[in-house]
C-alpha cells in the first residue's frame, strides 16, 4: 500500500522535480542486508534520488544489477570493498543511509550489538569523514543511542562534524506508535500522528500519548507506552533466531531519508521529522543527544522542538530515560574517542 500511494506521490512530484538542482546521489551502506534490499527499492522509487550506490561487504553486485533493472531515472551502482568500493559509494554522496552491522537474536538487548557494530560504524564514519565531509548522515545501525555519538566523534577527530547533518534514525518508532494507536482507536494510522522523544531503545523511547488527542485508560495507557518501547522485541521473537525489524524498517528509513530529500534538495518547508540528533534540550544533564520532532531545512536539522507540555506519567517515563540514554551515549563517545 505505502509502495502504491509513494510511487503515485512520488509520480506526481516527478514532473517538477527533474531538474539536476533537486537530484542527489545517495549510497547505502550495508544495502545487501535485511534492511539494505528494501530500502533500497523503496529509494530507487524517490524522484530526488539520481544516483543510488549501494555498499556492503557482500552480495552488492546482484543487488544493484537487479535494482538497476527498474525503470526510474536513477542510476545505480554496486560496490564492495573491493577496487576502494566504499571510497566510490561515498564520492559526491549528498546522503548517506547506513543500516551495516548485526541485528538482535531472542534475547539481546541492542547494547548487546555494541561490541560488533561499534566498530563497523566507525570504520564507516572515518570513510565518510574522508570521502563526503558534507553528506546528511542518515544512522539505523543499532544501537542507535551510542552508534550516533561514536559516528559524531570520528567526524569531530577529522575536523568536519556537523551536528546539522548527523541523524539517528527513530522514525520506526512513531511509525509504529501511529499504527498501534490507530489499532486500538479504530483510525486510519494516516490521520494518527503521535510524538514519540528520547533514544531508540526499551526504556529511551519515551511516547507523548497525551499530547495524540486521544483519551486512554491506565491500562491501555501502560500496555501502549510499553509496545511501542518493546515494538522491536516483538519483532525480534516473531523472527525466531532470523533476526529484527527490516521491513518496517525499511519503509521508516526511506520515510525519513525522503524528508531529508524534500527539504536539502526538493525546496519543501515546513519537513518536521523525529531524529536522534545533537540537542541542547537535556544538555544541562550531560545528555548531548536526544530525539525529538526535528525541522529540517536546506542545510538538515534547522530547529529542534522542545517536547511541549507533557503529562506526569510522561515525565516519570522521561526521567526514566535520561539515566539509560546518558549510559549509552558516554560509552558511545568514549569508543569513537
Ligand atoms: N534504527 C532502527 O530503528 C533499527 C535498526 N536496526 C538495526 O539495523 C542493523 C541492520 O539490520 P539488518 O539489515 O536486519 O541486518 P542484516 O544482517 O540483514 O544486514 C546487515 C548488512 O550489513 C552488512 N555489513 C556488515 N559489516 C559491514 C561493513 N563493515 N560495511 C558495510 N556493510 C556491512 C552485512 O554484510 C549485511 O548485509 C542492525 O544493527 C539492526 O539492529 C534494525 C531495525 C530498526
Ligand atoms: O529491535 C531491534 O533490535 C531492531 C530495532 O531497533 C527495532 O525494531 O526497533
Amino acid at each position: 500500500m505505502f509502495a502504491a500511494t509513494r510511487a503515485a506521490s512520488f509520480a506526481a512530484k516527478r514532473s517538477f522535480s527533474t531538474s539536476a538542482a533537486n537530484l542527489s546521489k545517495v549510497a547505502v551502506l550495508g544495502a545487501a542486508g535485511g534492511i539494505g534490499q528494501p530500502l533500497s527499492l523503496l529509494l530507487k522509487e524517490n524522484p530526488h534520488v539520481s544516483h543510488l550506490a549501494l555498499y556492503d561487504i557482500v552480495n552488492t553486485p546482484g543487488v544493484a544489477a537487479d535494482l538497476s533493472h527498474i525503470n526510474t531515472n536513477s542510476k545505480v551502482t554496486g560496490h564492495t570493498a573491493a577496487n576502494d568500493g566504499l571510497k566510490a559509494a561515498l564520492e559526491d554522496a549528498h546522503v548517506v543511509v547506513i543500516p551495516a552491522g548485526v541485528p538482535r537474536k531472542p534475547g539481546m538487548t541492542r547494547d548487546d550489538l555494541f561490541n560488533t557494530n561499534a566498530s563497523i560504524v566507525q570504520t564507516l564514519a572515518q570513510a565518510a569523514a574522508k570521502h563526503c565531509p558534507k553528506a546528511h548522515i542518515l544512522i539505523i545501525s543499532n544501537p542507535v543511542n551510542s552508534t550516533v555519538p561514536i559516528f559524531a566523534e570520528v567526524l569531530k577527530k577529522a575536523g568536519v562534524f556537523d551536528p546539522k547533518r548527523l541523524y539517528g534514525v527513530t522514525t520506526l518508532d512513531v511509525v509504529r506508535a501511529s499504527r498501534f494507536v490507530s489499532e486500538i482507536k479504530n483510525k486510519d494510522p494516516k490521520d494518527v500522528k503521535i510524538t514519540v522523544v528520547g533514544g531508540h531503545s526499551g526504556v529511551t523511547i519515551v511516547p507523548l500519548l497525551s499530547q495524540s488527542g486521544f483519551e486512554f485508560t491506565k491500562e491501555e495507557l501502560d500496555a501502549l507506552t510499553h509496545r511501542i518501547q518493546f515494538g522491536g522485541d516483538e519483532v525480534v521473537q516473531a523472527k525466531d533466531g532470523a533476526g529484527s525489524a527490516t521491513l518496517s524498517m525499511a519503509f521508516a528509513g526511506a520515510r525519513f531519508a525522503n524528508s531529508v530529500l524534500e527539504a536539502t534538495v526538493g525546496g519543501k518547508k515546513g519537513v518536521i521529522e523525529p531524529s536522534f540528533v545533537k540537542s541542547d534540550l537535556y544538555a544541562d544533564q550531560g545528555i548531548e543527544y536526544f530525539s525529538s520532532n526535528v525541522e529540517l531545512g536546506p542545510n538538515g536539522v534547522e530547529k529542534i522542538h522542545g517536547l511541549g507540555e507533557i503529562s506526569d506519567y510522561e515525565k516519570d517515563l522521561v526521567q526514566k530515560c535520561l539515566v539509560d540514554l546518558k549510559k549509552n551515549i558516554a560509552k558511545g563517545e568514549s569508543f569513537g574517542q
